[in-house]
C-alpha cells in the first residue's frame, strides 16, 4: 500500500485540449479517495494519468515515494504495480475464474504453488471461493466484477484504481458491492482511487472526495466537508443540488436580486471574499446557494407576499418523504418535505433556514462580515 503524490499536474490531449491543469493532490496510504465531477471534468484523465496510460505535459507524480512521472522520469504502467478495475470488467471469457485471477501472477513469474494459494485466498476474500473453475459466461454481472476485483488485488498492488467499477451494475447489487468494496479495502488497508459520476456513491464510499470541474480541483474534503462547507457555488450545486441566488453584499449584508428570498439571521455560512476592512467588500456581487436540506416549505397563506410564494412543479415520493421541485418566480428550487403531501400546482412558501454565501467571482474560502440579512 502506498501514498500517491501529485504536484502541478497538467495533461494536454493531442488536439490541444487541456484535460487537467494545476492538480495538486496527495492520496494517503490506505485512503479511499473518490474522484467526482460532471461529464468531461477530467476524472478519467486523472485516473489514467496515475495509471500511466497518459503522460502528463507538466508536473510530477510519485507512488509510494517513487517518482513515476515528471521531468526526465517515466515509469510505464506495467511497472507501477497498480491494480485496475474498469466498468466493463474486461475479464477473459475463455479462461476460468481462477486462471483470470492468476494472470497477473503468471506475468510476474510467481511460482505455481504460491500463485494457486494466493488465487484461492483472494477468491475467498471476494466471496467467490466456490467459483474458481467456472467460466465467466456462467457468472452474473456482479460476480464477474468480483473476478475483476480479485484480479486487480491478487498481486498486492500499491494502489487500486477503479474506473466507474460499479456503474454497470443494477441496484441493489450495486449497493451490496459498494459495501463489500469498502469492507475489503479497509481490511486490506488498500489505497484506492475511485472514479464515479454518482454523488451518492462517492459520499457513501470515500474517506475523501475530490470534486473536479473543467480539469481543475474545486475541492478536496470528507463527504461531510463537501455537504456542510462547500468551497464554491459549483460544489454546492453539484454535490447538494443547491440553487444559486445572485445578489449584492452591501456593508456585509446580502441583498438578493430575487424579491422573495429572505436569508435567516443565523444559518448563513459565508465563504470567500475580501476581509471586511477591504473597501471592495462593502458592495460587491455574491451568490447565496440554497440546498434542498436548507429549505422548509409552508403552505402559502391568503395574505402572503406573492414574491415569497412558489409553485410546486413536481413532488416525487421517496423513503424520506417528498422530493419537491419548485418554480419560485422563475427560479428553480428543490426542497424535501415530510409530514404532508405537496401536489403539482400547489402554492407554497419556501422558508430558507440554511444557506452558503459565496463571492460571485471566486468562491474561495474567506469571510464576509455579518452577511445574513
Ligand atoms: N482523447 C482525447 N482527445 C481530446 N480530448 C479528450 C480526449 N479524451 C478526453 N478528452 C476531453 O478531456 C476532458 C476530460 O475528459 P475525461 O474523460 O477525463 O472526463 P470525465 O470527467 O472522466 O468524463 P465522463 O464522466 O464523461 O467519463 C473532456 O473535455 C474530454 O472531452
Amino acid at each position: 500500500m502506498a501514498t500517491i503524490d501529485i504536484s502541478g499536474l497538467r495533461h494536454e490531449y493531442a488536439n490541444g485540449h487541456l484535460g487537467l491543469d494545476a492538480i495538486d493532490l496527495t492520496v494517503r496510504d490506505g485512503e479511499f479517495l473518490a474522484l467526482l465531477g460532471p461529464s468531461g471534468s477530467g476524472k478519467t484523465t486523472l485516473l489514467r494519468t496515475i495509471a500511466g496510460f497518459l503522460r502528463p505535459a507538466a508536473g510530477t507524480l510519485a507512488i509510494g515515494g517513487q517518482a513515476v512521472a515528471g521531468p526526465g522520469t517515466w515509469v510505464p504502467p506495467e511497472r507501477r504495480r497498480l491494480g485496475m478495475v474498469f466498468q466493463d470488467h474486461a475479464i477473459w471469457p475463455h479462461l476460468s475464474v481462477a486462471a483470470n485471477v492468476a494472470y497477473p501472477l503468471k506475468l510476474a513469474g510467481v511460482a505455481r504453488p504460491e500463485a494457486t494459494a494466493r488465487v484461492a485466498a483472494v477468491l475467498e476474500q471476494v466471496g467467490l471461493g466456490d467459483y474458481a473453475r467456472r467460466k465467466p459466461s456462467a457468472l452474473s454481472g456482479g460476480q464477474r466484477q468480483r473476478v475483476a476485483l480479485a484480479r486487480a488485488i491478487v498481486a498486492n498492488p500499491r494502489a487500486l484504481l477503479l474506473d466507474e467499477a460499479l456503474s454497470a451494475l443494477d441496484e441493489p447489487l450495486r449497493a451490496r458491492l459498494r459495501l463489500e468494496l469498502k469492507a475489503l479495502t479497509r481490511e486490506q488497508g488498500l489505497t484506492a482511487v475511485h472514479v464515479t459520476h454518482d454523488r451518492g456513491e462517492a459520499l457513501a464510499l470515500a474517506d475523501r472526495v475530490v470534486v473536479l470541474n473543467a480539469g481543475r480541483i474545486e475541492q478536496v474534503g470528507t463527504p461531510r466537508d463537501l455537504l456542510e462547507t462547500p468551497a464554491s457555488a459549483f460544489v454546492a450545486a453539484f454535490v447538494s443540488d443547491a440553487t444559486a441566488f445572485p445578489g449584492t453584499v452591501v456593508h456585509g449584508v446580502f441583498r438578493p436580486d430575487h424579491g422573495g428570498l429572505r436569508l435567516p439571521r443565523n444559518g448563513v455560512r459565508t465563504v470567500g471574499g475580501a476581509s471586511p476592512s477591504d473597501p471592495s467588500a462593502r458592495s460587491r456581487r455574491a451568490v447565496a446557494c440554497i440546498a434542498p436540506s436548507g429549505v422548509r416549505l409552508e403552505r402559502a397563506g391568503a395574505t402572503a407576499d406573492p414574491a415569497a410564494e412558489a409553485t410546486v412543479t413536481s413532488a416525487l415520493y421517496g423513503p424520506h418523504g417528498f422530493d419537491v421541485s419548485l418554480d419560485w418566480q422563475g427560479v428553480p428550487l428543490r426542497a424535501h418535505v415530510s409530514g404532508w403531501a405537496p401536489r403539482e400546482g400547489d402554492r407554497v412558501r419556501p422558508v430558507v433556514e440554511r444557506a452558503h454565501l459565496f463571492p460571485a467571482s471566486s468562491g474561495r474560502p474567506g469571510t464576509i462580515s455579518g452577511a445574513a440579512a
